[in-house]
């Protein structure tokens, strides 16, 4: 952007332009010597024409691994397989690069080099024509430490082009990606309702506003959904250069650009850090693309429904596995059992389903934002100013059913939006609940500084075991140790939950033998334990083997005053499981591991959780965490299908049993025999259950 002022300020005109219109542009006059860009590109192809045993050390690895290559996006966990090859190379702040082909390392070092400069010519013209001076997006962001990730991508000839995708559609994260290609199309980008094919101007660079530079706008400049279609011809090259803050840099809408009245803040601020695990947290790499796919694209893309389900199931797979170990052991998550089970009685008595999403009230709303970077905050304020009026009570129930679908951050600005309006309409746990929120978005030190600066009269129990479940979430130990000290020393009234979550945290560290202590503590403390706090109890024991331990810990349970129903369900599915789940002692250590990486200890929690939640009756629990543990691949052994099966009978499930039957037959590592059944079905005779006896037999007919 050279020239006399006049041209200078018409092209910074026109570049808003695009930036508010299309969030697409190319630039031509870029100075990157054309020989380069070619040189790039055939260092591209070398790349990707290496043998597959000579890329094997860059092969599928971590996706935060600044050196990656692989096919589609991460086909470990996808269904649908996207028609790509990728090489994803962090090279900036610091420079890597793969060491082959031969001279590719130098042509990139350079390459990048001219990108950024490029990119830091753009970030001036976009300050100016967002009404900064030159310098204010790169100081602001800290692009001199930006994050800057190179990525190459391969599109080989498709036999059915219009069958498959290269790339789905997506917006990039950053601020802006500035590509280039080989001589073949295919990019498009999403305008006014159609895809428009990108015919590059040859030599030029396209630019595509990412999502970091919608939120430092405030929406003025928006994020652009463009993909990659295949043709059946010839091989694609695209090479991508995203350039995005430093990972340490706080993202939130420039402060010149807001204003309370016209202009508020459509964005909450966070961390490049925090907003790139947001996306990678819930789908692995690459699955923020489908989601943001399926987001965007709902209204014009009706062939995809079918792959949209698929997406979403997918979406929430990987979000109950991010959790692993935590979601391995009793969700205990006590509180969140807790919230869940109490909202499921709620929804039922309002007899609501979330398949009301196409109404328009102010939930419907909200629930259609889906993705995490809009804002809940500015569809409250609109729902207002359109002279609606809301309850807390109303906010509260939106909150609780974004939380089921893990859509942290609405739930959060739902909570802001209380406490900017009617802090005193906040109940202990709402401010429970805003704090495990911070945790679960900005992580723990921020959820740690809101405590500490809540006034002494919200410094409740309810509170501070929202910490304390932060904490041992993230596996603490310290903290939460001194962190119970201090609960104890504040002379709070002590619960369950307290203990639970203290058991809970022994447990996903490994420190089962510490369990015991805090049980006995609660015992000290004359607090009545609750079915979470028994089942850890016999976790930690089944954990090592300790099947008199477990048989002593049920026959305590029999003489507490709070035996009920659910509890006696719970005894009977732990007495059968030890009885036929063969627990068998490996050795020196219960805790070896076995081909899959998994632990008999963390295969036997998941085991008693399942049985957990049966006595407590969630059958959608047992779906969920039966799901879980088979998505985790390890080798099923009897004594889950045992665990499974006796439990889905004793809730009456038979359809759900009888498809764990199948899969049990189907097994290759567990062997179902008729001799099995039978000692099964002498089980449940044994704990008086004739009719579950009847059922089982039944269905092996
Ligand atoms: O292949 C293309 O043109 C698109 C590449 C792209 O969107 C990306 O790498 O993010
Ligand atoms: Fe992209």
């Amino acid at each position: 952007m050279h020239g006399t002022p006049d041209q200078r300020s018409k092209e910074i005109h026109n570049l808003g332009e695009a930036c508010q219109h299309w969030g697409f542009f190319m630039v031509v006059n870029h100075g990157v010597p054309e020989g380069i860009m070619k040189e790039m590109i055939d260092g591209c192809k070398g790349f990707f024409d290496l043998t597959a045993e000579e890329k094997r050390e860059f092969l599928g690895k971590d996706v935060l691994d600044p050196i990656r290559c692989g096919t589609s996006f991460n086909v470990s966990v996808e269904k649908v397989h996207f028609w790509r090859d990728f090489l994803k190379v962090t090279v900036h702040p610091q420079f890597h690069f793969p060491h082959k082909p031969f001279g590719f390392r130098e042509v990139a070092s350079e390459y990048c080099a001219r990108i950024s400069q490029v990119a830091r010519g753009l970030f001036g013209g976009i300050s100016k024509s967002l009404g900064f001076e030159e310098s204010y997006v790169e100081k602001a962001l800290n692009l001199d430490s930006g994050l800057q990730i190179l990525v190459a991508n391969l599109y080989p000839p498709c036999p059915q082009p219009e069958l498959a995708m290269g790339m789905p559609p997506h917006s990039d994260l950053g601020l802006l990606t500035l590509v280039i290609q080989n001589e073949l199309s295919g990019l498009e980008v999403y305008h006014n309702g159609r895809w428009i094919k990108i015919n590059p101007i040859p030599n030029s660079l396209l630019v595509n506003i990412a999502d970091s530079m919608e939120i430092f706008s405030n929406g003025r400049y928006k994020s652009n959904l463009h993909r990659a279609v295949v043709n059946s011809t010839a091989t694609r090259i695209s090479l991508a250069i995203a350039n995005g803050p430093s990972l340490d840099t706080v993202v939130g809408p420039a402060a010149g650009l807001i204003d309370e009245e016209s202009h508020p803040a459509l964005y909450m601020p966070m961390k490049y850090r925090d907003y790139m695990k947001l996306h990678q947290g819930n789908h692995l790499d690459g699955k923020s693309c489908l989601d943001r796919a399926v987001a965007r694209g709902r209204k014009y893309r009706k062939q995809t429904m079918a792959a949209r389900s698929i997406f979403f199931s997918i979406r929430r797979w990987n979000t109950s596995c991010s959790s692993n170990v935590f979601y391995l052991l009793p969700c205990t998550n006590t509180f969140s059992v807790k919230s869940l089970c109490s909202e499921a009685l709620r929804s039922e008595t309002l007899g609501e389903s979330l398949s009301s999403s196409g109404n328009d009230d102010l939930k419907s709303r909200i629930f259609r934002l889906r993705l995490p970077k809009r804002s809940a905050t500015n569809v409250i304020q609109k729902w207002v100013d359109e002279g609606n009026q809301i309850a807390v009570s109303e906010l509260r129930h939106i909150s609780r059913e974004l939380r089921k679908l893990h859509r942290y951050k609405h739930a959060l600005e739902i909570s802001e939006w209380i406490v900017a309006h009617d802090e005193s309409k906040l109940s202990d746990s709402d401010y429970a609940v805003r704090i495990d929120l911070m945790t679960k978005v900005f992580g723990i030190d921020t959820a740690e500084r809101y405590f500490e600066g809540l006034p002494h009269s919200v410094k409740t129990n309810e509170t501070y075991t929202a910490l304390l479940h932060s904490y041992a979430g993230a596996k603490l130990t310290d903290k939460a140790e001194k962190f119970y000290e201090r609960m104890k020393d504040s002379g709070l009234p002590f619960n369950a939950i307290i203990y639970n979550e203290m058991m809970t945290l022994y447990m996903s560290v490994g420190q089962v033998e510490k369990v015991s202590s805090v049980v006995n503590e609660l015992k000290r403390q004359k607090v009545s334990p609750d079915l979470f706090t028994y089942n850890l109890w016999i976790s930690s024991f089944a954990a090592t083997l300790n099947i008199d331990g477990v048989q002593r810990i049920l026959d305590e349970m029999i003489g507490d005053p709070s035996f009920n129903e659910d509890w006696l369900r719970y005894r009977n599915l732990v007495s059968i499981y030890l009885t036929i789940g063969q627990l068998e002692n490996s050795g020196s250590s219960s805790l070896v591991q076995d081909e899959s990486g998994n632990t008999q200890r963390k295969s036997i929690t998941y085991d008693l959780l399942i049985i957990l939640h049966a006595g407590l009756g969630n059958k959608d629990k047992i779906d969920q965490i039966w799901k879980s543990l088979r998505m985790t691949k390890q080798k099923m052994a009897n004594r889950n299908y045992v665990c499974i099966v006796s439990s889905y009978l004793i809730l009456g499930q038979m359809k759900a049993a009888e498809e764990v039957i199948d899969q049990w037959k189907q097994s290759t590592t567990a062997v179902f025999d008729n001799l099995f059944c039978n000692r099964l079905m002498d089980a449940f005779a044994e704990a008086g259950l004739l009719e579950t006896t009847d059922n089982f037999r039944t269905l092996l007919k």
